[in-house]
């Protein structure tokens, strides 16, 4: 049985994986992970999955072998909880306290400073790449730099010195040239909140060691709807020309989190979905800057990964993982976690199921009428009605149901894009199989065993590979069979069936995201 809240260990020592099938000799690179890892530290624990301290992993692929490592982030949070024996930076689901027994004199020092909060930077969420550096990464304004080969952590890089950002997506865009982009809220300042969507260009000289993000610059911003309540975002969505970012209903409520440290209530419980109100979808044109004039709205949604955007005879089409409500985050407490495990559990807590869906937004409503569809492509049943008022109600096409963690070939990123690799959830936070969904057919094709949990699917396309599919699928494996090893996976990205397997001695651990760094780059 796999126990989440239990503390996983670290290998730092690169350990040789027993091999079966064989690995193709183009598959040449590292596959980095990261995930959480440290659920207690001496008598506290986290109450969140999304809480725990860091553990990245790595599968380095060479020669036809395979070895495996892991440490722990050692960012500034990790130190200080280590160096305190006990939990001291709070995180999103669990709010740090002082030792009780420490005096009152420090008590008061610490109520002074959780006013104006340092954040953590235990970046457990994603490792993402700026220029020619790799970052872990979560949701706060700092991130932290790795050597993505020995798993050391490094610099630690705030945004607040570039730009002002108080929480960042990670889950940026890079276009053919490296640059990156991605988004961030910044909250309150000057009087506004707004969001912005920002370049770190990929920086062209091998010898320049200014850091990137020096060279960091604001695209456009777009005005949250209320100033004391911007909403939460996971992802947002490129194409060549538009940038699309959805403004849902699940918000943070910026009052109640300035005084959650005093009410002794973590950070997430100021976060909260509002099922009655819109989701606005925004389009913004990346030459201009500026937001399209149509309005697009749809139903109350919650989506954290975005999958592909693109443009298609004077629409955009976009991919997600919507949800019906913000259950998700719930259903990942730990306390939630340890009772769904167990089988003879009697918790039976509904939790809304991730779909694939496709919205369509027509660039023009010129001469259209009120209660026009205005989608004009064959092949999709999403649609975008004119209203009274103007703005077009979009409803999705649902294209496949129970999955979620989208991958793409990246080379398709803002093109049309035909396959999609997901893990398939069956028993809430388990993910028990790895789909391929043809979004043309909605065929599915997929892998799955029983006993083995996959993580995210990471597609590597073959060099100089023509057809979007020609590649691997790469997934870490669970595996739930107490005193058996998990592995490293290699499907055919074109059938889904294994090529290779990669067994390692450690114990593999659930985990977030990762990010595949081809050898040499
Ligand atoms: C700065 C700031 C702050 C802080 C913040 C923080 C601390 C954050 C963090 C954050 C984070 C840290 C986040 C994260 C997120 C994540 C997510 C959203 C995820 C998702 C996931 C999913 C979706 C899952 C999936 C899965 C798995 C993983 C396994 C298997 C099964 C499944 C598939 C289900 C505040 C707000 C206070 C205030 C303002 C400012
Ligand atoms: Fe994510």
């Amino acid at each position: 049985m796999y126990i989440y809240n239990q503390n996983k260990e670290e290998n730092p020592e690169p350990v040789e994986a027993d091999i079966t099938g064989t690995l193709p000799d183009w598959l040449q690179g590292t596959l980095v992970r990261i995930g959480p890892g440290i659920f207690s530290v001496g008598e506290t624990s986290y109450n969140h999955w999304f809480d725990g301290m860091a553990l990245m992993h790595s599968f380095t692929i060479k020669d036809g072998g395979v070895s495996h490592r892991s440490r722990y982030l050692r960012g500034d949070t990790y130190k200080a909880n280590m160096e305190a024996k006990r939990i001291v930076v709070s995180e999103m689901g669990t709010m740090a306290y002082p030792d009780p027994r420490k005096n009152i004199f420090s008590k008061f020092i610490t109520f002074l400073n959780h006013a104006v909060p340092d954040f953590t930077d235990n970046c457990g969420a994603n490792i993402i790449q700026y220029g020619k550096d790799f970052y872990a990464t979560s949701e706060t304004n700092y991130i932290r730099k790795i050597n993505p080969e020995t798993l050391e952590t490094l610099d630690k890089v705030d945004y607040l010195k570039y730009l002002p950002l108080n929480v960042v997506s990670s889950h940026p865009h890079y276009d053919k040239e490296g640059n990156a982009y991605n988004m961030g809220t910044s909250i309150a300042d000057k009087a506004k909140t707004k969001y912005t969507i920002f370049k770190v260009p990929a920086g062209t000289n091998a010898e320049d060691t200014t850091p990137v993000l020096k060279n960091m610059e604001a695209v456009c911003s777009i005005p949250c709807r209320s100033l004391l309540s911007p909403s939460y975002y996971h992802s947002f969505g490129m194409t060549d020309n538009y940038f699309v970012f959805i403004e849902q209903p699940y918000k943070l409520d910026i009052l109640k989190m300035a005084t959650a440290y005093m009410r002794g209530v973590n950070w997430s419980s100021c976060l909260k979905f509002h099922p009655e109100e819109n989701t606005l979808i925004h389009l913004i044109d990346r030459k201009t800057k500026k937001e399209v004039l149509t309005k697009y709205y749809t139903g109350a949604t919650v989506v954290y990964h975005h999958v592909n955007a693109f443009e298609d005879d004077g629409h955009v089409v976009f991919d997600v993982i919507a949800y019906d409500d913000n259950s998700l985050y719930d259903m990942f407490y730990l306390d939630e976690l340890k009772q769904r495990i167990d089988p003879g559990s009697s918790s039976n807590k509904h939790y809304s199921s991730p779909k694939c869906k496709r919205f369509v937004l027509p660039l023009t409503d010129k001469e259209s009428e009120v209660g026009e569809d205005l989608v004009k492509l064959k092949y999709t049943t999403a649609s975008a009605v004119k209203e009274k008022d103007g703005k077009l109600l979009c409803q999705p096409e649902v294209l496949c149901g129970g999955v979620e963690l989208p991958r793409i070939n990246y080379d398709y990123n803002g093109k049309k894009h035909r396959f999609v690799y997901l893990t398939g959830v069956e028993m809430s936070a388990v993910a028990t199989k790895i789909v391929k969904l043809d979004v043309e057919t909605k065929k599915v094709q997929e892998w799955t065993a029983e006993n083995f949990w996959p993580s995210e699917a990471v597609f590597i396309a073959r060099p100089n590979a023509v057809e979007e599919d020609d590649g691997v699928v790469l997934t870490s494996v669970i595996n739930t069979v107490e005193g058996e090893q998990g592995f490293l996976l290699v499907l055919d990205a074109k059938t889904l069936k294994e090529i290779a397997r990669a067994r390692v001695q450690a114990q593999l651990a659930m985990d977030m995201h990762g990010r595949f760094i081809p050898q040499g780059s």
